[in-house]
């Protein structure tokens, strides 16, 4: 009996319920495939990929990788190593959803078994009643854990003559610098970082103050059951865990919000996108610095703190008037931790248009970076050019002339336009 692995977003050996699936088969082939259509959608400086191979070359046991198109590969697969199933993790967001269904119906054409295991997730998002509402839904997610870890030893790897792709050609055509996040040091990041404090910190991006532990969620390099257990005394730790799980049983119950705005309400927003306003944006120059730091800090890192990505959407989408779904295309191409469905509910979550009790968010930028960042370190750590003139003049560029970009909007103006255009 032969089974293929077929490994996603679950990068590991450690608590991986394919593994558990997989364990009766006498043979076990676990597999990657570098699809051409996502490949496509990165960009050539993408440090995904690179977390990825780094993941996968570090995964502890051997791993057969392919680039190409997943339906074809796995034609191939079928066709010459005649498994009696393939086993993989259930997928949820759009794309990901689409690709497991055609292999599924190619499997069935092949009269070969499927199988789709339920991890990643702290709950499974399909036994929560469908919530509008974050906090209710919450108060259901902690009756419905599923925290049971597994614990299997995967020694049956057979070694096969495949023509297979080594990801190390991928690497030699990216322009890689710095690399901020690796794989590799995720487990020792859960271990040491600070969770008793992580309530007093969180909000403040100039602090090492978050987990930063996203990219090792979205690839599943730790299982999520593991992060629980080391993190569980933190309530407000655990509250973050399952707003990222509120955004998968979002899209589970309200499929359509992949484009289309949760609020019906908010479908029709007349949104000016000014040419002139998303360059300034996309390209760090909004003369707000507090915005002009963020987009810095997410074009080098790949990563942002949670307070200045909503910092940011509200700017966009408030500020300038931009759709957010240009925002979200802007995040998508950069972000380390780029997860589809958590990005599209956070957007359209700050654009209040989503999911959101609250009718209409507007984040003063002026007043966000005095209060979350007073002494003006992480504006200075990612506009230097800045770094000798007084704080409290970065903090509001409206009324300093400051020797910089010149803020593109008067926020204040702004506020009235926006409040009419979400009536
Ligand atoms: C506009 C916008 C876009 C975002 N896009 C993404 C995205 O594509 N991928 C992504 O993982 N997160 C996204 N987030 C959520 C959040 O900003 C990041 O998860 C967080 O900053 C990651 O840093 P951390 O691991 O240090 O977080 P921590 O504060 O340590 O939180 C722990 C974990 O909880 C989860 N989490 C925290 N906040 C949120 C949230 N608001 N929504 C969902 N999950 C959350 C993440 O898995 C995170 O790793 C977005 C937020 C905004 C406002």
């Amino acid at each position: 009996m032969r089974a293929i692995v077929w490994l996603k977003r679950d990068l590991r050996v450690e608590d991986n319920r394919v593994f558990e699936e997989a364990k009766n088969y006498k043979e076990i082939i676990p597999v990657f495939i570098f699809d051409d259509q996502i490949l496509a959608d990165l960009m050539s400086y993408d440090k995904r990929l690179v977390y990825i191979i780094n993941a996968i070359e570090n995964i502890g046991i051997k791993v057969y990788t392919f680039k190409g198109k997943t339906l074809e590969i796995f034609k191939r697969l079928l066709d010459e190593l005649k498994p009696d199933a393939v086993i993989t993790q259930k997928a949820y967001s759009w794309d990901g959803e689409e690709r497991v269904k055609q292999v599924k119906n190619l499997c069935s054409l092949y009269n070969v078994k499927f199988i789709e295991v339920f991890d990643g997730l702290l709950v499974n998002p399909e036994l929560i009643p469908p919530k509008k509402v974050f906090t209710s839904f919450y108060k259901d997610w902690l009756k419905y854990l599923d925290l049971e870890r597994t614990d299997v030893k995967v020694k049956n790897i057979p070694i096969i003559d495949l023509k297979t792709f080594d990801p190390k050609e991928l690497i030699s055509q990216l322009k890689i610098d710095t690399v901020y996040f690796k794989p590799q040091d995720c487990k020792e990041r859960l271990k040491s970082f600070d969770f008793k404090n992580y309530e007093k910190t969180r909000d403040y991006p100039y602090l090492d103050g978050t987990s930063k532990l996203s990219p090792c969620i979205r690839f599943g390099i730790i299982s999520i059951r593991e992060i629980f257990e080391r993190s569980k005394e933190s309530e407000s730790f655990l509250r973050e865990l399952a707003w990222r799980e509120f955004w998968y049983h979002i899209k589970l119950n309200f499929p359509w919000t992949k484009d289309l705005e949760f609020q019906e309400k908010r479908r029709n927003i007349q949104w000016e996108n000014n040419q002139k306003f998303i360059d300034a944006f996309l390209n760090a120059s909004t003369g707000y610095p507090i915005i002009d730091a963020g987009i810095r800090q997410l074009i080098q890192e790949k990563w942002i703190h949670n307070r200045v990505r909503m910092i940011l959407g509200s700017f966009l989408t408030k500020d300038l008037l931009v759709d957010w779904r240009i925002g979200e295309e802007f995040f998508k191409h950069h972000l380390i931790d780029y997860d589809q469905l958590v990005n599209i509910g956070n957007w359209q979550w700050i654009a209040s248009v989503g999911a959101d009790p609250n009718p209409l968010r507007i984040f003063n930028p002026i007043l966000q970076a005095k209060r979350f960042d007073p002494n003006c370190e992480y504006i200075k750590k990612y506009i230097p050019e800045l770094k000798n003139l007084p704080c409290h003049q970065l903090h509001d560029p409206l009324t300093y002339n400051l020797p910089y970009h010149k803020p593109i909007v008067n926020h204040y103006e702004r506020v009235s336009i926006v409040k009419l255009k979400y009536k």
